[in-house]
Formats: C-alpha cells, structure tokens, sequence
C-alpha cells in the first residue's frame, strides 16, 4: 500500500521517516527549500531528490515534515503539483494546522493530520535515524472530511516506521501533547536557565539528574516558539498547575516544613509511573547496549572504535556520559544483538574496561 512516498522538509523528522521508509523497501523522494540540507538526506541514503526520475507520477503519500508555520502552505503547494493520492503532516500542533489548511484551500479529504511522538533536541538529517519512531505513538487526527483510504494508508506508513498509530481528535491531540510534551519542555527550559548563573564549580558536579531533566531544553527556541504559540492556552493551564506546585513547595522550605512537600513528591512518584513502557528506557531495543571507560584524553574513541573494528563489531550508535572536569567518561556502544558478547571480550583483551 505504500510503495512510493515523498517527503517534503529533510530535516530530523523527514528524513528519519524516510530512513524508516526506505528500510522498509519503500522508494523515497525528497525535499527540502535548502539545498546543502536535501543533499545531506540523500547522501545519508533517505531517498533522492524528488523530481528527478520524470513521469513517476503521484506518489502513494507525501509527508510534510516543515516546521509548523510553513505546513499548511507546503501542503496546498504539494498538492496542487499532484506530490501523491494522500497527504499528511508531522507538525507539532494540530488544530490550528487543520484550521489553516482549510483557510487556505487545502484538500482536506486526502490530508492525514498526524504527529509521530518520537524525536530529539537536535535538528536536522545529520541527528536522523530510521529507529527514531520505534515504539512510540504516532497521533492521527482525521477530520470528518477524511477519507477513511487516506486515514488506511497513513495508518500503515506510521506502523513501516515502527510506531503505534493513535487516532484521536485534534482538539484532545492539543491538550495532550500540552501535558505530555510542551509543557515539559517549558518547565525543562526553567530548569537549564538557573544552570546559566551557576559557578563552574557548580556545573563540574552535574550529574546524569540534571542531564535528564534539561535534555529536551537543548532543542531548537525558534521551533519550540512556534509550536507553543499554536498551543498558548492548553500549555498555559499546564504551567499554572506546575508553577503553582513549585510555589508552595518554595513556601514550604521558606517555612522549614520540609515534610510539606512530601505529596508532591509522592504524586510525581505516581505521575511518573502512568507513563506507559520502560522508563528511560533505550530507543534502541534493536541492540545492545556496552558501557566501556573512556579515559578523557585525546584519541581515546578513535582507539575504542578501531578496536571494535578489528574486532569485526560494527558501532550502529553511541552515547558518552562525561562530567567535565573528570578524568574519565563512560561510552554507550549499541552494536547488533548477539554480537555484544565478542565485543566485549575483545575489548577486555586490549585492556578496556567493559560492563555489559
Ligand atoms: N523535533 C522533534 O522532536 C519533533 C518531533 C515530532 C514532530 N516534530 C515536528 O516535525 C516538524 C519538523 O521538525 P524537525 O525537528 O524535523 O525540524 P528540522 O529543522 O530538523 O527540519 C525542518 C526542515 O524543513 C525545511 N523547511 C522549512 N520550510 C520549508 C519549506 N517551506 N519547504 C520545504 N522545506 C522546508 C527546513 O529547511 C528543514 O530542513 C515540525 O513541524 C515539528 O513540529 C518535531
Ligand atoms: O526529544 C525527544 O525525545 C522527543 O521525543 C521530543 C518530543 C516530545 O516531547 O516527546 C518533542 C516534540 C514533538 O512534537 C514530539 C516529541
């Protein structure tokens, strides 16, 4: 059902769904209005330039991978040149993306609103992977004017990406994501502005809980902008709920009635818990995952990925968890299940320190 597909913006999320796509044995156009980006997607192997094999006529879907305030032009632009049969986006928000494709004179009998819940605080095809979408939910928010075929065929390139297809209504997709997405990332971003007063020797003792927790604010203001000036109202009543748990918690220290802020904690115990799958669990279950001590001195990756090559173990990704000011770091190598055992013997061997 999905055999040919175009994907219009090649950056992060274009180009990991083409990559996704493409494994799946899907042929794959893409593009991109910058050039360099477009010859970066194709060069990682996502697909080729649209247009260039001529007369291939409409594709089985186009996915419009732009940030949220080009979407419901790219669409009506993509579908006026007859891109594919259907349509879908993959923006952030989506009421006010139906809203202003209608406006505009978009088709919405072929347009699939959607949103894959997988993704990163980097940007663009260089941060892509085909596994980005492995596991997640992929929101799907038909209107009452989609065609129950275009709704089939997007169902089925939201599961060729390895996700779980969730169809709901837009208007609870927005007070969702609110919740589960941009509200976090407003109150992750408090969170990493303290870090920007706080003393080197401070930072020297960041460890993995404030890695955690400020991750998502390394992502991208100008996109976050966007997606939350289409969200206001629905994040706003999220952050009054959180700003107003933050007050009296400061209350209660102020007061040295610590024990005060005991419910709070125990409902972010029970808040935490709801959130369904592993906790902080790898978005690789494909692999498995080596911790090896690196010392911080340079060379010491070059050295640790030669000798997982002499060792015939190809490295599909890797993670580095360092404080700075330490002598030593921890690699994360995710190789092919199965060949973890060899890895780490051979590592061991040449004197690397290995935990499985
Ligand atoms: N980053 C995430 O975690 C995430 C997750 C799910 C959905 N989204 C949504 O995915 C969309 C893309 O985000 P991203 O993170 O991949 O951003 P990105 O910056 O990596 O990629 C966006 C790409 O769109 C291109 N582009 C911009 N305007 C265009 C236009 N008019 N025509 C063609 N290409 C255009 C840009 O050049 C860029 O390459 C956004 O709508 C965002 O809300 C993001
Ligand atoms: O950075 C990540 O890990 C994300 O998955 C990002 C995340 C999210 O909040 O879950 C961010 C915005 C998107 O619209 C979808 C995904």
């Amino acid at each position: 059902m999905v055999e040919r597909a175009v994907v219009v913006g090649a950056g992060l999320i274009g180009t990991s769904i083409a990559l996704a796509l493409g494994r799946g044995g899907v042929e794959v156009e893409l593009a991109d209005r910058d050039p360099a980006t477009l010859r970066l997607a194709c060069e990682l192997g996502a697909g080729r330039p649209l247009g260039s094999v001529p007369g291939s006529g409409p594709a089985d879907v186009a996915v419009i991978a732009a940030p949220p305030r080009a979407v419901p032009a790219v669409l009506l632009d993509a579908q006026k040149n007859g891109f594919a049969h259907v349509y879908t986006d993959v923006a952030s928000v989506k009421e006010s993306m139906i809203a202003e494709a209608d406006a505009l004179g978009c088709d919405l009998s072929s347009y699939v609103p959607g949103h894959p819940m997988g993704g990163s605080e980097r940007q663009g095809p260089g941060a892509a992977r085909a596994d980005l979408f492995l596991g997640r939910s992929w929101a799907l928010c038909p209107t009452t004017r989609t065609d129950p075929g275009a709704l089939e065929t997007v169902t089925r390139l939201a599961e060729m990406c390895g996700a779980d297809p969730l169809v709901l209504d837009a208007a609870a997709h927005d007070r969702a994501v609110a919740l589960v997405s941009h509200a976090p990332h407003v109150a992750s971003a408090a969170v990493a502005a303290r870090l920007r007063g706080g003393d080197d020797a401070a930072l020297a003792l960041a460890g993995q809980g404030v890695r955690d927790v400020t991750r998502i604010a390394g992502g991208d203001p100008g996109m976050w902008l966007e997606i939350l000036g289409h969200n206001a109202a629905p994040v706003a009543a999220v952050l009054e709920e959180i700003a107003a748990d933050l007050a009296a918690a400061a209350a209660a220290l102020r007061a040295a009635e610590a024990r005060d802020v005991t419910d709070l904690l125990e409902r972010g115990v029970a808040g935490r818990a709801r959130i369904p799958g592993k906790h902080g669990a790898e978005r690789t279950p494909d692999y498995a995952v080596l911790a090896v001590v690196i010392p911080d001195e340079p060379g010491s990756l070059g050295r640790l990925f030669a000798a997982a090559a002499d060792a015939g173990v190809n490295v599909e990704d890797v993670r580095i968890d360092h404080s700075p000011g330490l002598p030593l770091g921890v690699a994360q190598l995710s190789v092919a299940q199965g060949s973890e055992d060899r890895l780490a013997r051979a590592l061991g061997e040449s004197g690397w320190s290995v935990h499985p």
